[in-house]
C-alpha cells in the first residue's frame, strides 16, 4: 500500500524586514514578525510524476480556490530526488503576507523525508526548504521563521540566524487581506529596498505592542504600505488597537480582543493566535 505522509507548518506575518546576506553567502533578512497558528497542512505520497495541488478552504470546510502546480515545492522535491503527490491546503489567503510558502515547503519536503524514508535531519529539511523558497524569491526570512513558535526577532539572517521568540502574548490576532503582492517583485526592486533599510527599526520590541509601533513604523517610513492598508491601520489606530500590515501583502495585521469588529468593516477577517512550536509530522499511514 502506498505511503501517505502528512505535515504541518505555521505561517508568518513578517512586520518589518530588511534583505542581508548571510555568512555562507546565501540571501536571507532580518526583521520581527509572528508565528501564527494558521499556515499549511501538506499531503505527500509517492507517484512517478510531482504533482503540485494547492487547495484553499473556507469556514465550513468548502473548496475556495485549486490551483496545480507550485515552483517552489517542485524545486523543492526534485532537489531532493523525489517525485511525489503532494496537496497542500491552508485557510489563509496565498500571497497575502503570511509566509504560506515558507510554510508550504517546510509541511511538503517535512512530510516527503517521511513518506520516502530519507532519514533527514530537521537541519536538512530546513535546508531544502530555505534553498526553495530563496531561489524562488518566494520569501527570504520565513523558513527561519516557522522553524519554531512566537512573536520573533530575527538579529541575523538564515537557518543558523540568531531569533528571539517571545511566547508572553495570549490575545488574538485579526488579519484582513484586501489582496496578493508578488513578494519577487519587492524583493528584486533595488529602490524598494533602499527604503526598507533606511526605515528598519533598530533593537527588538520588548513587547507585543512594541513590535506593531516598530511595525507600523516601518510600513510608513518604507514607503511599502499600500492605501488600502493605511486605511485600517489609522482605523485601528483610533480605537487603540495595534495594527500594521502584513508584509509582503495588501492587508493589515492587528492585535487584540477589539481587533476582529474594527476590521470587519474592511472585508473578511481570520483570526489566528500566535504559534508555540513551529512545523512538525503530523501521521504516516
Ligand atoms: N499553500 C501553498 N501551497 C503550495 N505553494 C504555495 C502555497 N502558498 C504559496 N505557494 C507558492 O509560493 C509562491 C508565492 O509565494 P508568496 O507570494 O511569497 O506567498 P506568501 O506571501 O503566501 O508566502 C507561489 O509560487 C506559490 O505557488
Ligand atoms: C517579507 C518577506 C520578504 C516576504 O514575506 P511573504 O510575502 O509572506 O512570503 C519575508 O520572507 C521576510 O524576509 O521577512
Amino acid at each position: 500500500m502506498t505511503k501517505i505522509s502528512r505535515a504541518f507548518s505555521p505561517g508568518h506575518i513578517s512586520g518589518y524586514f530588511c534583505p542581508k546576506t548571510c555568512k555562507n553567502g546565501d540571501k536571507g533578512s532580518i526583521g520581527g514578525g509572528i508565528v501564527i497558528t494558521e499556515g499549511v497542512t501538506s499531503t505527500v505520497s509517492y507517484s512517478d510524476k510531482t504533482s503540485v495541488e494547492i487547495i484553499r478552504r473556507g469556514r465550513s470546510g468548502e473548496i475556495l480556490t485549486k490551483i496545480i502546480g507550485s515552483p517552489p515545492i517542485e524545486y523543492a522535491l526534485s532537489r531532493m530526488n523525489v517525485t511525489a503527490r503532494v496537496q497542500t491546503e491552508c485557510r489563509l489567503p496565498l500571497g497575502s503576507g503570511f509566509g504560506l510558502s515558507a510554510a508550504a515547503l517546510l509541511a511538503t519536503v517535512s512530510a516527503a523525508d517521511d513518506c520516502f524514508e530519507c532519514g533527514y535531519s530537521r537541519e536538512k529539511i530546513e535546508a531544502f526548504a530555505y534553498e526553495a523558497e530563496v531561489y524562488s524569491s518566494s520569501g527570504l526570512g520565513d523558513v527561519p521563521a516557522c522553524t519554531g513558535g512566537g512573536y520573533i526577532c530575527r538579529k541575523t539572517p538564515g537557518l543558523d540566524g540568531e531569533i528571539i521568540r517571545n511566547y508572553d502574548a495570549g490575545e488574538e490576532i485579526a488579519a484582513v487581506s484586501s489582496g496578493p503582492i508578488p513578494t519577487g517583485e519587492i524583493i528584486k526592486n533595488p529602490q524598494i529596498l533602499k527604503r526598507a533599510k533606511g526605515a528598519f527599526p533598530s533593537g527588538c520590541p520588548e513587547s507585543i505592542e512594541e513590535f506593531f509601533r516598530m511595525s507600523k513604523q516601518f510600513a510608513f517610513k518604507s514607503g511599502i504600505l499600500t492605501k488600502d492598508a493605511e486605511e485600517i491601520i489609522r482605523a485601528c489606530e483610533s480605537e487603540s488597537v495595534p495594527a500594521s500590515m502584513t508584509m509582503l501583502g495588501n492587508g493589515v495585521f492587528a492585535y487584540g480582543n477589539s481587533a476582529k469588529e474594527i476590521l470587519s468593516s474592511f472585508g473578511e477577517v481570520y483570526t489566528m493566535k500566535i504559534s508555540e512550536s513551529g512545523y512538525s509530522l503530523l501521521q504516516s499511514k
